[in-house]
C-alpha cells in the first residue's frame, strides 16, 4: 500500500476512494479499522472510513490514531486525513485535534491542509474557502444541521481548533511550482507553524500540492489533495496506473431503495425531482424523536411497493423545519434519533430483499452502513463527481450495491442517475 487514508465520514471516504480509483490507484474502502481476517485484494490505497466528524474530539483522536497505526503497519508511507471539502467542524474540532496528534505521531514538522476540490466547486484563495461563487459563510453550509460554518477564513478556523500555529501558502507560491511551495513551507515551519492552509483553484494547483505532499508523511484535505497525491504517486512511478476493477460493476439485480437524511439544498432538490419518477415517503421527524414508530410505518409503506420499482424515504427538511425540531429536542438528540430510524429502515429494507441502496448524507450513511455490518467496498462506476457505485465486500450472497452521497453532491436527478448505473 502506498497511500493510507483516514476519512472522517463514510460518504467522504467513498468520494476519496472514487477519486483515487479514477486516478489509477487500486483502492479499497473499509468501514472502520479492518479486522485481521478481512481479506483485502492487492491495493495501492486503503481508505479507512470512520464516523468521527461530529463526535467528541477525544474519541475522534483515539479512533483516527488507531486507523493511522493500522495503515502505517501495512506500509503506508503517506497518510491523508480526509475531511469535508466544506471543512465541516466546530471550534472544538475535530479537524485540528486529529491533525495535531497524527502530526505528533509521525514526527512531521508542518502539514499541508486544503479542502479544495475544484470539480465540485470548492476552491481556496488567500486561505478563504469558496463554495461555488460564494464564500463558505454565505453558502448553504451556514445552515448545516450539525456544524454551521460561519467563517470562510480557514487559517482562522483551523487555528481555533489546533494546538499549533497555522500559516498560509498562497496561490502565488503554488503557481510558481513545487519548489516555491517547499521553500515557503520551510519558512513557515521555521516560524514555528505546524500547519499551513494551501490555496488551490485548479486541478493543476492540486498536482503541485500533491508533488510536495508526497514528500511528507501526513496531509489533511478533501478529495482534491487526494487527486494531487495520486497523480504524484503515478508520475513518480511509485504506483503503476491501473484500470478500475470490472468486478465492482457486475449487476446484482433485485429491488432498489433510496434513503435521504441529508437536509442540504442539493438533496432537497434531488428529492423533489425524484417525486416525479418514484414513490416518496416523507418521515415525520417529530414522531421519530418522540420515539414513535416511523420506521415501522416506512417499512409497511415500502414493502408492497418494492416489486414495482425503487422507492425513496426521506427525513430531509428545510433549514427552518430542522431548526424547529432542534430547538425542541436538541441538535444531537434529534440527529441521532433520525439517523437510527434511517438505520432501522435500511435494515428492514434489506430483509425485504433490497440489494441496491442509495443513501444521501454522511452521518446518515454512517448509521446505515454500520447497521448493515458491511466491512468494506470496492469502487465502481462514477455516478456524479465524488459519488461512485460501491460493491459491498464480504456481503450477503449475490452481492449488494450501494451509493453513499455526500449531502451537497450530485446533480438534480441524482437518484435516477444512480439507479441507472446500479443494475
Ligand atoms: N428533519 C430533520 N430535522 C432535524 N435533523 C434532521 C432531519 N433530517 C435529518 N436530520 C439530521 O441531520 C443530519 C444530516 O447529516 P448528514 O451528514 O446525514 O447529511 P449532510 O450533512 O447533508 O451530508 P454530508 O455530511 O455528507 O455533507 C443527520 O444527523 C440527520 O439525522
Ligand atoms: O469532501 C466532501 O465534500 C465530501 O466527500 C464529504 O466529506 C461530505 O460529507
Amino acid at each position: 500500500m502506498s497511500l493510507g487514508c483516514i476519512a472522517d465520514d463514510y460518504t467522504g471516504a467513498s468520494d476519496l476512494a472514487n477519486t483515487l480509483t479514477r486516478a489509477g490507484l487500486r483502492t479499497v474502502q473499509t468501514i472502520g479499522v479492518p479486522s485481521d481476517d478481512l481479506a483485502l485484494p492487492e491495493v495501492d490505497a486503503v481508505v479507512v472510513s470512520l464516523k468521527s466528524r461530529s463526535i467528541e474530539a477525544g474519541l475522534a483522536v483515539t479512533r483516527s490514531r488507531a486507523a493511522e497505526k493500522w495503515l502505517r503497519g501495512r506500509g503506508a508511507g503517506h497518510v491523508l486525513f480526509k475531511i469535508c471539502s466544506t471543512f465541516d467542524s466546530t471550534d472544538a474540532g475535530n479537524i485540528g485535534p486529529v491533525m495535531d496528534v497524527l502530526r505528533d505521531d509521525c514526527g512531521e514538522s508542518i502539514v499541508l491542509v486544503t479542502p479544495a476540490f475544484p470539480e465540485t466547486g470548492r476552491t481556496v484563495y488567500q486561505g478563504n474557502l469558496f463554495v461555488g461563487i460564494v464564500p463558505l459563510n454565505e453558502s448553504p453550509l451556514k445552515d448545516h444541521p450539525l456544524n454551521p460554518m460561519h467563517d470562510s477564513n480557514l487559517v482562522r478556523v483551523l487555528a481555533r481548533q489546533s494546538r499549533t500555529k497555522v500559516g498560509l501558502v498562497n496561490l502565488a507560491s503554488v503557481t510558481r511550482g513545487a519548489d516555491a511551495v517547499r521553500a515557503q513551507l520551510a519558512e513557515l515551519s521555521a516560524k514555528g507553524m505546524g500547519a499551513a492552509i494551501i490555496d488551490a483553484v485548479f486541478d493543476r494547483d492540486l498536482e503541485t500540492i500533491g508533488l510536495v505532499a508526497a514528500g511528507h508523511r501526513l496531509s489533511v484535505g478533501a478529495s482534491g489533495i487526494g487527486l494531487g497525491l495520486a497523480r504524484a504517486l503515478v508520475s513518480s512511478g511509485k504506483v503503476k496506473a491501473n484500470a478500475a476493477s470490472a468486478e465492482a460493476n457486475a449487476p446484482v439485480g433485485g429491488p432498489a431503495a433510496c434513503l435521504a437524511g441529508s437536509c442540504s439544498q442539493a438533496t432537497l432538490q434531488q428529492i423533489a425531482n425524484a417525486e416525479r419518477v418514484m414513490p416518496v415517503l416523507h418521515l415525520d421527524p417529530e414522531q421519530i424523536v418522540a420515539g414513535g414508530s416511523e420506521a415501522q410505518r416506512a417499512l409497511a409503506w415500502a414493502r408492497p411497493r418494492l416489486a414495482d420499482g425503487p422507492v425513496l424515504v426521506a427525513s430531509s427538511a428545510t433549514p427552518e423545519a430542522v431548526g424547529a425540531v432542534q430547538a425542541r429536542h436538541g441538535r444531537d438528540a434529534a440527529g441521532h434519533a433520525i439517523e437510527q430510524a434511517m438505520a432501522d429502515i435500511a435494515e428492514g429494507l434489506v430483509q425485504a430483499g433490497v440489494r441496491r441502496l442509495i443513501v444521501a448524507g454522511g452521518e446518515t450513511s454512517g448509521a446505515v452502513v454500520d447497521r448493515l455490518k458491511i466491512p468494506g467496498f470496492l469502487v465502481g462506476a462514477e455516478i456524479a463527481a465524488g459519488v461512485p457505485v460501491l460493491r459491498a465486500v464480504g456481503a450477503r450472497e449475490g452481492g449488494m450495491l450501494l451509493a453513499l452521497k455526500s449531502g451537497n453532491f450530485g446533480g438534480p436527478e441524482f437518484f435516477s442517475d444512480a439507479l441507472g448505473l446500479m443494475r
